[in-house]
């Protein structure tokens, strides 16, 4: 599974840049797209999943133009939007049932088994019998990613899948995604949240007021990082004077101080200590430096 995406640009019809020239080559495994809210991943998708048109530019998925093959595209697709909400009165079994049907799977036996297959890898075989809407959040969003693979997608498209998750529910569903990461399938990842970004994308953009600002391994985006991450302690006076001179990263209290990771070239006048930098630390570089957003 191959997308190419080349010059791609949206705009809306009241005028709004939503796409600039966005250029990426998408291949099995997971990708992740990261970027603040209204950077354009929506768009992006919705493009992507043939909802909506894009205004110039071209993508291709194994070689087939989208505007032009819409209906060979449509089966190849999985799409799991930011807002899938919507559970009509049927059980989680009935549920997903219905959407085997829709993907055409015809044979009763066939779905059956796809179904209660599908439901043991989501974790909801369990619950099968409860009413959909009845669901918690976060198995309303496994039912949806099980409602996006039972049609066996080669390019599935998740947007924002965490928002609104509690931790485990988080980590139930990256362990979700990188089993299928394993398989011949494109997975697309839309998220503004960094740790869901995690080390099973091989490959990820950085979206940025509709321009592609990074595009390579999460690895390299570290790499950029690397020597200008540093750990100090501080008091409350400490914390407001060094507050003005660095971007701060993450503060966390430790008994009558604060333990600061700053980002810096270096950090005269403190005793800090340099630290790995991780994804989170990269972003926030990558936004402060190369973007010039101020995140203070
Ligand atoms: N139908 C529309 N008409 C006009 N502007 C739009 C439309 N849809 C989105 N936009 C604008 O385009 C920009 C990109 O929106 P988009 O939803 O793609 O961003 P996003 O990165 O997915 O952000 P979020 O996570 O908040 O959804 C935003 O400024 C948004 O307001």
């Amino acid at each position: 599974m191959k997308i190419e995406i080349e010059s791609l640009s949206k705009t809306y019809p009241n005028g709004h840049h939503a796409l600039r020239e966005v250029n990426l080559t998408i291949e099995s495994g997971m990708f992740g797209l990261l970027g603040p809210n209204g950077a354009g991943k929506s768009s992006l998708m919705r493009i992507l999943v043939t909802l909506q048109k894009h205004t110039s530019g071209k993508i291709t998925i194994d070689g087939l133009d989208i505007s032009r093959h819409r209906d060979k595209i449509r089966p190849l697709l999985g799409y799991l939007p930011q807002d899938f909400t919507y559970f009509s009165k049927l059980k989680t079994w009935e549920f997903l049932d219905y959407a085997a049907r829709l993907s055409g799977k015809k044979r009763k036996k066939e779905r059956a088994a796809a179904v209660s297959a599908m439901l043991e890898q989501v974790g909801l075989f369990e619950v099968r019998n409860r009413m959909a809407n009845k669901l918690s959040g976060g198995m309303k969003r496994r039912l949806g990613i099980a409602q996006a693979l039972i049609a066996e997608p080669k390019m599935l498209v998740i947007d924002e899948p965490t928002t609104g998750l509690d931790p485990e529910e988080r980590i139930r569903f990256r362990n979700i995604l990188s089993d299928l990461s394993q398989k011949d399938v494109a997975i697309i990842l839309s998220t503004h949240i960094v740790g869901d970004i995690s080390s099973t994308c091989n490959n990820m953009a950085l979206l940025h007021q509709g321009s592609v600002a990074f595009n390579g391994s999460p690895e390299t985006l570290i790499e950029n990082v690397k020597g200008r991450v540093w750990q100090l302690e501080v008091d409350d006076a400490g914390f407001a004077a060094l507050k003005e001179k660095y971007a701060i990263i993450s503060t966390i209290p430790s008994f009558d101080k604060w333990e600061i990771q700053v980002l810096a070239e270096n950090v005269p006048d403190y005793d800090a200590i340099n630290i790995e930098p991780n994804l989170e630390h990269a972003y926030v570089y990558f936004m402060e430096n190369n973007l010039n957003v101020a995140l203070r």
